[in-house]
């Protein structure tokens, strides 16, 4: 199709809108290990990172990095073991964990953002404190007269607090915050958290317009399959618990919804596959993936749903 000055016009004239409501919030957008694939798609995502950050809104980056982990412990001899999608975390685990996405993932996220002028800053959980962990628990409903099975999965953490001071200092010296998913205990030991959970509790705190998570699906599937495109937060637990969401997408889906609690706007779950997927969800008519939003008033569907605390 030939691009016409008419149609490039209207793009940008499409954009207005998007850029006056969005101008000046705060964006939060997790990078999930599976949308870091081919060197195109990094390149198109630094762009719109970068874009964003130019034309006034406010992104802060969390970045996963759960293929590339497992990668390392593979060549280590080490099999990774998930439990409702949180990687079981012994102490050696958890130095592979800390040294690839501290030192490797978080500082080629830095770099790339860099070359596109994004002035980007990497940091830790551990960095200011800024994210505070707590052991998590992984309790398993095993009966109705019976008590729940506590599972131990070691070194992993849940947040416990955000402490935000350090990415609002960066912010406002137009710096752009790039953050591990790596917490700080209360005796300063690193504990491995789970990158959706990060994302989900920073934009909480900063009671972000939008938390963005970037992945290898479309979006949030039905049982049939289909894609949802609205979902709300009380249809979460019911997703779940009849197991049409499942392993990596739970943490998604917790964390969006502890988010919008805490005060977040909006949530998406989008398809980090497709190239500039965050421009055509910010910018443009047409939206992408599925948006999860409130619906304080409405009863959550509560069940027996396996908990992660
Ligand atoms: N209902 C569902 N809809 C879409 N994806 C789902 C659903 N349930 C489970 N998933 C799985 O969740 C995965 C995304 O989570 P994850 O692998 O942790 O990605 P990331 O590394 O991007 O965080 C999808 O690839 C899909 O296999
Ligand atoms: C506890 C836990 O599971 N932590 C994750 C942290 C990285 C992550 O979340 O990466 P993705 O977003 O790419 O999946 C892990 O060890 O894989």
């Amino acid at each position: 199709m030939e691009v016409t000055n008419e149609i490039r016009a209207k793009v940008l004239i499409e954009a207005l809108p998007y850029l006056k409501r969005f101008y000046g919030k705060t964006i939060v957008i997790k990078y999930g290990g599976h949308a870091m694939v081919s060197e195109e798609l990094k390149e198109a995502f630094a762009q719109d990172i970068v874009l964003m950050k130019y034309v006034g809104l406010r992104p802060v980056l969390v970045h996963g990095g759960g293929p590339q982990i497992s990668e390392v412990m593979a060549k280590m001899g080490i099999k990774p073991v998930f439990i409702e999608g949180q990687r079981v975390t012994d102490e050696a685990t958890m130095s592979v964990v800390e040294m690839v996405l501290v030192g490797t993932v978080n500082k080629s996220i830095v770099g790339l953002l860099n070359r596109h002028g994004g002035r980007a800053v990497g940091l830790s959980g551990r960095d200011g404190q800024l994210v505070v962990a707590e052991k998590m628990k992984i309790y398993r409903y095993s009966g109705e007269d019976r008590p729940p099975e506590i599972i131990d999965i070691g070194r992993v953490g849940k947040v416990k607090k955000i402490n935000p001071e350090v990415i609002e200092t960066l912010m406002e010296k137009g710096f752009l915050p790039v953050i591990a998913p790596v917490g700080v205990g209360p005796d300063g030991e690193a504990y491995n958290i789970n990158a959706d959970l990060v994302a989900g509790a920073i934009a909480g705190a900063l009671k972000a317009e939008k938390v963005i998570y970037l992945t290898d699906v479309e979006g949030v599937k039905d049982e049939n399959g289909q894609l949802i495109s609205t979902l709300s937060i009380s249809q979460v637990g019911q997703l779940i618990e009849k197991g049409i969401a499942k392993g990596g997408m739970i943490p998604k889906l917790k964390s969006a919804r502890k988010a919008l609690r805490a005060g977040a706007q909006k949530a998406h779950i989008i398809d980090g596959r497709v190239p500039h997927a965050i421009l055509l969800e910010i910018f443009t008519d047409q939206g992408v993936g599925t948006e999860i939003v409130s619906d304080f008033g409405t009863p959550g569907i509560q069940g027996a749903e396996t908990q992660m605390i």
